[in-house]
């Protein structure tokens, strides 16, 4: 851990090679949040000293023909990592400089922001893909960070989410429907917008013109059809003005249609410096909001989640101790880690 001159805590995860958590790990982290904790340090990011992988989840070897106490430990241990981490009252964010599955992406959905790497890296909750369950409170950090519907597809899919995908989902339109539209609104040439007023005044002068008071309802029509005509760039236009401030007002960042952006990730950055400094960024966003208050209000705001594994810790302990003594699951970890060699030596 390192505190910066802001007294924010940079915890840098390094156990070669991808960051797998096991017991040491684990307990290593859970000491650290608590002296971040008592430091009473303004915000903590997390981040990996590998470059290519923020954690890849659970180590299976400490799965892989358990030692029944040890196997015990090692799952409330990971519990406890998550309270502390999902339940903390400080600002806590992720610089993830890397693969981000299973474990390596609750991680991250535990905190409150996050800061991907661009590149050919990969985050999301594959368990369901490896015939794995993944428990309530792990997809509950899933759902705590995108929408419930995407995050049931995610989890039920055992979907991995590219850096770009994890950033924003597209809407129905789809990339294909984006590019029928033609280039986004926003890049293309502007009129000068028109304020209301004008636009009243305007139809106000129309329906006040000769042709309108000859009163016959077709007569009034083609009016309305040639103001609609003459006028249709101005009113599509100020429509996009007004969608794009409701749009800003709501803090909802559209940056080019028939896209819409809501997040696994928050942001992306070029390499792992620029990725602490967004994290430093958020962190900074709430020096002017009295600590005590900001802390209990996030603690509210997860209580439901939390709740949750405190009241059911012994009961989720007890299916996880079931589920991996299972022969069946016994012979699939073998076969897992055998494959994870043999790719590793390719
Ligand atoms: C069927 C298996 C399921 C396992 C769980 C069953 C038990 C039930 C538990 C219920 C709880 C549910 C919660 C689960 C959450 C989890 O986190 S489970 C773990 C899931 N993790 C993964 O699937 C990630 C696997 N790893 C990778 O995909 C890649 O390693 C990587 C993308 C992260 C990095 O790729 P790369 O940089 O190319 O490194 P590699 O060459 O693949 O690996 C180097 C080295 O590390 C070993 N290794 C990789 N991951 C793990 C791991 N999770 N645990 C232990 N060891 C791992 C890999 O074998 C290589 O070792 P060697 O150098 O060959 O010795």
């Amino acid at each position: 851990m390192a505190v910066d001159n802001d007294g924010i805590a940079v915890v840098t995860l390094q156990r070669p090679p991808v960051n797998s958590l096991n017991l040491d790990l684990l307990q290593a982290m859970n000491n650290t949040f608590d002296d971040v904790a008592k430091n009473k340090s303004k915000g903590m990011i997390l981040t990996s000293a590998s470059p290519t992988v923020f954690s890849a989840g659970l180590d299976i070897m400490e799965m892989y023909k358990p030692d029944p106490k040890r196997l015990e430990t090692f799952w409330v241990t990971l519990q406890d990592m998550w309270l502390k981490l999902f339940g903390a009252s400080f600002p806590t964010a992720a610089a993830i400089n890397g693969h981000a599955p299973a474990g390596g992406c609750l991680i991250a959905t535990s905190c409150e922001y996050r800061v991907m790497l661009s590149g050919k890296f990969t985050i999301g909750l594959n368990e369901t893909a490896l015939g794995i369950v993944p428990p309530t409170w792990i997809q509950d950090s899933l759902r705590h960070t995108i929408p419930t519907r995407q995050a049931e597809i995610a989890l039920t899919t055992g979907k991995m989410f590219t850096v770009d995908e994890a950033l924003k989902w597209r809407t129905n339109r789809g990339a294909e429907g984006a590019a029928r539209l033609g280039p986004p609104v926003l890049e293309g040439p502007q009129m000068p917008p028109r304020s209301p007023d004008q636009i009243l005044n305007k139809t106000l002068k129309m329906c006040l013109s000769p042709k309108m008071a000859l009163d016959t309802g077709i007569i009034k029509l083609n009016a309305l059809n040639e103001y609609l005509v003459t006028e249709r760039t101005t009113i599509v236009d100020n429509a996009i003005t007004f969608g794009i401030k409701k749009c800003n007002d709501m803090d909802i960042n559209i940056q080019k249609r028939g896209r819409r952006k809501v997040g696994l990730i928050d942001e992306t950055a070029a390499d792992k410096a620029e990725a602490i400094e967004k994290c430093k960024k958020f962190i900074k966003r709430f020096d002017k909001i009295p600590s005590l208050a900001r802390g209990m209000t996030k603690q509210i705001f997860r209580q439901e989640v939390l709740q949750k594994l405190l009241t059911n810790r012994q009961a989720d302990t007890k299916q996880f101790l079931d589920l991996v003594n299972q022969p069946k699951i016994q012979q699939s970890l073998e076969l897992y880690l055998a494959m994870l060699k043999q790719k590793s030596q390719k």
